[in-house]
């Protein structure tokens, strides 16, 4: 599990430290942290350092320090290190240790074009032009820059790896909001802990692959946005026990589908059933239950009321479109106070007072409408721009589980406890994907511990973390399944079975080994493994 902070509770760990005149020593460990990547991508590419084209851009604050730092350390091992300076100002230590490493130096202000260049004949770029104590976008010549040198890399131009130091300038730390002009990396190097604002949004999308470097802060106060690693899903997974049948294992309810769209709920049949539930009680048309039955026999389908029929949970909405008793469905199904995915078409019904067990799953754009129907003014850009925000307010409002799709999916409780998943890749932007992932969701709502066990009472913030667990697998899937070419939601089934196979057979060898699976998402460089400082 990967815990994210805000840049304000991370800075407000830092200041005890700083205060007590560790300054110096916090910024040599994140620069060493940086230039131990910088030197792994480089190596990784070219084989040696010596002769690397690399650049800094480099702002006035202590983040340009960190990278000035990390480039006279690579300039020591021969790298050719140019600083492009953003500011009239920057850290002098640090400035003064690159320049003596050989580093050459040019001013921004003077020369955006030629600086813009040099970026782009690089072979490593790092952006230490604003970190934490960023306020907005980029401004002035470091906003040319970046937008020329987006434009420079694009397409099928060979383009330098781009390494974020703490995090893409112009980025909110915070938030994940980018309101003005900003870089985005290959890599984000980030210290003391992970920020929030890579977690979400525009500052997820910019990270790129993350890496987090042990400083010393010790605890970071403040509430966490958590991200599910491959060790943490083990544990959410359908696993069935030798004691079990079918109705034990979990038994999903589908009200999905309409004779207008019957293939939403084939599509999410498929997905319950890879991920691994007892049996599916399908509801619906009748033309939709022959469908259902031709493509997966085992499904048990009628055109019955959700009331009487007996399961563990509920999945509504997928492709109901107007058919009114697919509606009644939904709304029983979401007051049944059994937990449900409620999706599509079945937030148009949503009202406040529901309970965490209902996982309502919009996209930006349905959780524009459901907010203004609440009585929030908000537009879809708005949410893009800052999904944790509204992912929130959603889960408060209506007291209900949130999974807000995207790049980066997050997933809030009403209780707070956020998750972020970032798995997903950009082929499963495609009709039928949010059927499948609602599937992957019901079926780990229905098989989940906690409804099995009676006794065993949902610990706050459950369901937001197995609905991150939904999210995770959907986009493991939709990676393996892009692997063959352009993605088809059908063939997510089989890739669902695929990935949880894999998983399932890391648990086991982990459990014989008698250690936690390893996690490979996510880097983390203890502090005990950095160099001791003078
Ligand atoms: N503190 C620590 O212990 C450690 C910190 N560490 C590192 O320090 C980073 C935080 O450093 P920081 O506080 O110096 O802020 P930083 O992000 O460099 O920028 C501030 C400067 O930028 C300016 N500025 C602001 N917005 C702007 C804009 N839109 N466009 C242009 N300029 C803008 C701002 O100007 P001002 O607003 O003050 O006028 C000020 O001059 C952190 O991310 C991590 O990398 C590590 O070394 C570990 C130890
Ligand atoms: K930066």
């Amino acid at each position: 599990m990967i815990s994210a902070y805000s840049g304000t509770a991370v800075r407000a760990a830092e200041k005890p430290l700083l205060e007590a005149g560790n300054g110096p020593a916090l910024m040599q460990r994140a620069a060493y942290g940086l230039y131990a990547a910088c030197a792994r991508e480089l190596l990784e590419r070219r084989g040696f350092l010596y002769g690397a084209r690399v650049t800094v851009l480099a702002g006035a604050g202590n983040n340009g320090g960190d990278a000035l730092f990390a480039g006279a350390r690579l300039g020591r091992r021969g790298a050719a290190v140019t600083a492009v300076l953003t500011s009239a100002v920057s850290h002098p230590q640090a400035l003064a240790a690159f320049r003596s490493a050989g580093g050459r130096t040019v001013e921004l202000s003077s020369a955006v074009e030629e600086c813009t260049r040099l970026c782009a004949a690089s072979d490593l770029v790092i952006d230490g032009i604003l970190g934490t104590g960023g306020k907005g976008g980029l401004r002035g010549p470091a906003a040319e820059l970046a937008r020329a040198f987006a434009g420079l890399t694009s397409g099928s131009n060979p383009s330098p790896v781009m390494i974020a130091c703490d995090l893409p300038s112009g980025v909110d730390a915070d938030t994940g909001r980018a309101d003005g002009v900003h870089l985005a990396a290959d890599l984000t190097v980030t210290f003391g802990a992970a920020k929030t604002g890579l977690m979400a949004g525009p500052g997820a999308v910019a990270a790129g692959r993350i890496e987090i470097i042990d400083i010393g802060l010790g605890t970071v106060p403040g509430q966490a946005v958590r991200r599910l690693e491959t060790a943490d899903l083990s544990g959410l997974l359908p696993s069935p026990r030798k004691t079990d049948q079918k109705y034990s294992r979990g038994v999903l309810g589908i009200a999905a589908g309409s004779a207008a769209y019957p293939g939403a709920a084939v599509l999410a049949t498929g997905a319950a059933l890879a991920t691994g539930v007892g049996m599916v009680r399908y509801l619906g048309p009748e033309s939709v239950c022959r469908l259902i039955n031709t493509a997966h026999p085992e499904a048990v389908c009628a055109t019955g009321n959700v009331p009487l029929a007996h399961v563990q949970a509920w999945l509504a909405g997928p492709g109901a479109g107007t058919d009114e008793d697919q509606r009644r469905r939904a709304l029983e199904a979401m007051t049944s106070g059994l937990p449900a995915v409620i999706d599509a078409d079945a937030i148009s019904y949503v009202e406040p007072g529901l309970g965490p067990q209902v996982v309502l799953t919009p996209h930006a754009g349905e959780l524009t409408a459901l907010l203004t129907r609440l009585g929030e003014t908000v537009t879809r850009e708005q949410i893009e721009g800052d999904p944790l925000r509204y992912a929130r307010r959603a889960a408060e409002l209506t007291g209900a589980t949130v999974l807000l799709k995207g790049w980066a999916t997050i997933t809030a409780s009403p209780t707070g406890e956020t998750y972020s998943q970032a798995e997903a890749t950009p082929w499963l932007a495609a009709a039928g994907s949010g059927d499948t992932l609602a599937g992957i969701l019901g079926a780990l709502l229905a098989t989940n511990r906690c409804n099995r066990d009676a006794d065993l009472e949902p610990p706050a913030g459950y369901y937001a973390e197995l609905a991150a667990a939904a999210a995770s697998i959907h986009g493991r899937a939709g990676n393996l399944a892009a692997q063959a070419g352009p993605l088809e939601p059908s063939a997510l089934p089989a890739a669902i079975r695929t990935v949880l196979g894999e998983l399932a057979a890391m648990r086991e060898a982990s459990k014989r080994a008698g250690r936690r699976p390893k996690n490979r998402e996510w880097q983390s460089v203890p502090f005990n493994a950095l160099p001791r400082l003078r």
